[in-house]
C-alpha cells in the first residue's frame, strides 16, 4: 500500500532535489521510493523539470490508424472504460487507456476536467512514457512494471502538478506490458480510491485475454474460493503438451509461480492432484507448496468428465430502442438512402455514435466506409488538414506527405461528424461548400476531387441557439438538419427497469450474476445524468464486484444512487403522482417553486413526495 506524502513534503523533496542537487537518502523520506527511482531517471535523461516537456501530438489521422493496430487491445478494455467512467463522472476524472510505450488511444472522461488536462496534452495521439514526459503514472508505472499513483508535485515537469493520476500496466497472457489503463483527476480533489479501481479493472481485461485464441490448448480456471470459479477473479494457467504457456497474474500467484515458469514448468510441477478431489466439473488440487485450490480444465486435453462450459453467443450489439427511436432510425436509414442528412441530438453518452453505426449498417451504404469524425476532439489548427487533406509539400516538416483527407475515406460510405457544433466557423462555410459542391479541394491548391458520401451529423448542443449566438452557420444548419434524431436521456424513457434487464443480460454473461429487486428498482429510479454510458459503466462495476448466486444488493450501489429518492411502488396511484411531480419538477428546469404552482400543491408537500419518499 502506497504512503501518501503530504504536499508540503512533496514540495521539499522538489526543493532538495531539483533546486540543491540533492539526490539521496533523506529525501526517501519524504516522497515515496518509486517516485524518486523515476525523478532519478529523468535528471539522468537531462529532461528540465522547469521546461514545458517536448510533445510532438499525432495528426488524427495517424492516431486513427494506431488506434486500428490497437483495435483488440481497445476492444478487449471498453467494458472496463465504461465502468471506470461512471465513476470518473462522479468524482471529475478521465479514464486513460494507452499503449506499451504510453501513447494515449482513448480518453474518456468529465467534460471539464477533459478540457483542463487537454492543456497539458493529457489526450489521444499524445506520448505520456516516462522519457518524454518525465515521472507521470502511466510512463512510471510502464517503467516499473507495476501500478502507481503519481499525486500532483510528484509528476517530474511542474505543469503536471495539476494532475493526480493513477495507472496500471496491462499484461497479455504471456506477460508482455501491450498497455497501460489510467485515471486522472485534479489533484486538488482526493481520489485515493481510484488506484484500487484501476488494478481491478485491468485484473478483469486480463482475465478477458483468456476469452479468445486458446483453441486447442488445455485452460485450467483455478480459485482458492470456489464460489469465484468462473469470475474474473480466477487464475487462469494454460498448458500445451502440458507444459505451461501462458498465464494471468493470479494464476501464477496461486501455484506460487512467476511469469519465468512460461514455457518451462509442467503442470506437474505447479499443482498436485488431491486424493478423491474431483466432484463433477471441478477437481481439489493443491498448488505446489500452496494451500488447497478449485480447478476446472476446458479445451482439447481436458480429463473427460470435464465437458467445457459452452461460452455463450457473443450478443448483439447495436442500440438498446424504444418503439418511438426504433422507427425514428428506420426512417433516418431511408434519409441517408435518399443522401438526406441526418442530424442526431442527444445529451452525452444517449448513444448518438452508436445510432449512427446503426444507421449505417443498416443503410444502403451500409457496405462502404463508416468514417467518424469527432470535431470537438481535433485540436482546431488541425481538423482543416485532417478533413480535406493536403497535397504534397502544403506544410514544411517530415510528417506532412501529402493525404486524402478524411471527406474522400468516406466517399462511397458514411461521414460522421460528431459533436459538429463545436466545428470552427471557417471550416463550416467549406464543409458547407463541399456539401453544395460534392467536391472536395486538399488544402496546398490541388484540383478539387469529386466525393459521394452520406452525411450524418451528431450533437448534444442546441445548433438554433448557436446559429442565434453567431457561432453556427445558418445556411449549414438547414443543409444538415433536414432530419432530426432526438435521443432521449435514459430519465425521459419509460420502462427504465426494463432497460437495466436488457442491459444486464446483454453486458454480464456469466447468468449465475443477478441484480436484487430492490438494487433494480434503485437503478430504474435514478436520473442518469451520463445516460446510456454511466448505466453501462455501473452495471459492469456491480458485475465485477457481485458473487455467483447471490443478488446484488442495494448496499453496493454507489453512493449517488442510494443519496436518489427511493422509489414508488410500481403501478400505484401513488407512483403516478410521484412520476407527475418529478416530471412537473423537470420541466419546471427543477424549480420546485413552480412546479408546486403548476400542480396546484404545496411546495412543501411536493418536498415530501419527492424527496422523502
Ligand atoms: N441505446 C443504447 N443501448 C445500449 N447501449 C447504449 C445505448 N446508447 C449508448 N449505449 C452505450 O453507451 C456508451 C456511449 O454511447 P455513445 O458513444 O454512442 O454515446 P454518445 O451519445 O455518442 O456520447 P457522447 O456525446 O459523450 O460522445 C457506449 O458504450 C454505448 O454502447
Amino acid at each position: 500500500m502506497r504512503q501518501e506524502a503530504s504536499p508540503r513534503a512533496v514540495l521539499a523533496a522538489r526543493k532538495q532535489f531539483f533546486q540543491l542537487g540533492l539526490q539521496d537518502r533523506p529525501l526517501a523520506a519524504l516522497v515515496p521510493e518509486p517516485i524518486l527511482r523515476s525523478w532519478k531517471r529523468c535528471a539522468e535523461r537531462g529532461l528540465d523539470s522547469a521546461a514545458l516537456p517536448r510533445l510532438e501530438p499525432l495528426t488524427a489521422h495517424e492516431l486513427s490508424a494506431i488506434a486500428e493496430r490497437h483495435e483488440r487491445l481497445r476492444r478487449l478494455c471498453r467494458p472496463e472504460i465504461e465502468s471506470l467512467y461512471a465513476d470518473a463522472m462522479q468524482t471529475g476524472c478521465v479514464v486513460i487507456l494507452t499503449d506499451a510505450e504510453g501513447l494515449i488511444l482513448d480518453a474518456l472522461g468529465h467534460a471539464d476536467f477533459a478540457a483542463r488536462a487537454a492543456q497539458v496534452a493529457l489526450r489521444p495521439g499524445v506520448l505520456w512514457g516516462e522519457a518524454s514526459t518525465g515521472t507521470n503514472a502511466v510512463g512510471t508505472a510502464l517503467v516499473e512494471g507495476r501500478p502507481i499513483c503519481v499525486h500532483g508535485g510528484e509528476h517530474y515537469y511542474d505543469p503536471h502538478g495539476i494532475l493526480s493520476c493513477s495507472a496500471a500496466p496491462i499484461l497479455d497472457p504471456y506477460g508482455q506490458t501491450v498497455g497501460a489503463l489510467d485515471m486522472s483527476g485534479p489533484a486538488a480533489v482526493d481520489h485515493r480510491h481510484a488506484l484500487g479501481l484501476v488494478r481491478l479493472a485491468v485484473e478483469q481485461i486480463e482475465h478477458r485475454f483468456f476469452d479468445e485464441g486458446f483453441a486447442g490448448r488445455r485452460v485450467l480456471r483455478l480459485q482458492a474460493d470456489r464460489a469465484l470459479l468462473g469470475t474474473s477473479r480466477e487464475g487462469v494457467l494454460v498448458f500445451e503438451d502440458e507444459r505451461l504457456v501462458a498465464a494471468n497474474r493470479a494464476g501464477l500467484g496461486l501455484v506460487g509461480a512467476d511469469w519465468s515458469a512460461l514455457g518451462d514448468k509442467r503442470a506437474g510441477d505447479l499443482l498436485e492432484r488431491l486424493p478423491g478431489g474431483t466432484d463433477g466439473e471441478t477437481q481439489a488440487l493443491r498448488g505446489r507448496g500452496g494451500g488447497p485450490l478449485y480447478g476446472r480444465f476446458e479445451g482439447s486435453g481436458a480429463r473427460p468428465h470435464a465437458t467445457p462450459k459452452p461460452r455463450p453467443a457473443r450478443r448483439e450489439e447495436g442500440p438498446l430502442l424504444g418503439a418511438e427511436e426504433r422507427a425514428a432510425l428506420a426512417r433516418a436509414v431511408r434519409m441517408v438512402g435518399a443522401d438526406v442528412p441526418v442530424l442526431i441530438r442527444g445529451e452525452t453518452g444517449t448513444g448518438k455514435e452508436l445510432a449512427a453505426r446503426e444507421i449505417h449498417r443498416l443503410s444502403a451504404r451500409g457496405g462502404g466506409a463508416f468514417v467518424a469524425v469527432n470535431c470537438a476532439a481535433i485540436p482546431e489548427t488541425l481538423i482543416e488538414s485532417e478533413l480535406f487533406g493536403y497535397e504534397d509539400g502544403a506544410f514544411t516538416g517530415a510528417r506532412r506527405q501529402g493525404r486524402r483527407g478524411l471527406l474522400r475515406e468516406a466517399d462511397g460510405g458514411v461521414l460522421f461528424l460528431d459533436e459538429i457544433g463545436d466545428m470552427p466557423l471557417a471550416l463550416q462555410s467549406r464543409l458547407l461548400r463541399v456539401l453544395q459542391e460534392r467536391e472536395v479541394a486538399p488544402l496546398g491548391g490541388g484540383r478539387p476531387v469529386k466525393v459521394d458520401f452520406a452525411l450524418l451529423c451528431a450533437t448534444h448542443r442546441d445548433l438554433r441557439l448557436l446559429v442565434e449566438a453567431g457561432s453556427f452557420r445558418q445556411d449549414l444548419y438547414f443543409r444538415i438538419a433536414h432530419y432530426t434524431v432526438e435521443l432521449p436521456p435514459l430519465r425521459r424513457l419509460p420502462d427504465r427497469a426494463e432497460i437495466v434487464r436488457a442491459l444486464w443480460a446483454r453486458l454480464v454473461e456469466d447468468e449465475r450474476l443477478t441484480l436484487s429487486d430492490a438494487c433494480e428498482s434503485r437503478l430504474a429510479a435514478y436520473d442518469w445524468p451520463g445516460n446510456f454510458r454511466q448505466l453501462a459503466g455501473t452495471l459492469r462495476a456491480l458485475a465485477a464486484l457481485a458473487d455467483p448466486f447471490r443478488p446484488v444488493g442495494e448496499d453496493m450501489l454507489p453512493p449517488e444512487i442510494l443519496a436518489a429518492p427511493a422509489p414508488a411502488p410500481v403501478g400505484t396511484l401513488d407512483a403516478l403522482t410521484v412520476e407527475a411531480m418529478r416530471q412537473a419538477v423537470e420541466a419546471c428546469g427543477g424549480n420546485v417553486s413552480q412546479a408546486a404552482r403548476r400542480l396546484g400543491v404545496n411546495r412543501s408537500t411536493l418536498y415530501r413526495r419527492l424527496f422523502h419518499a
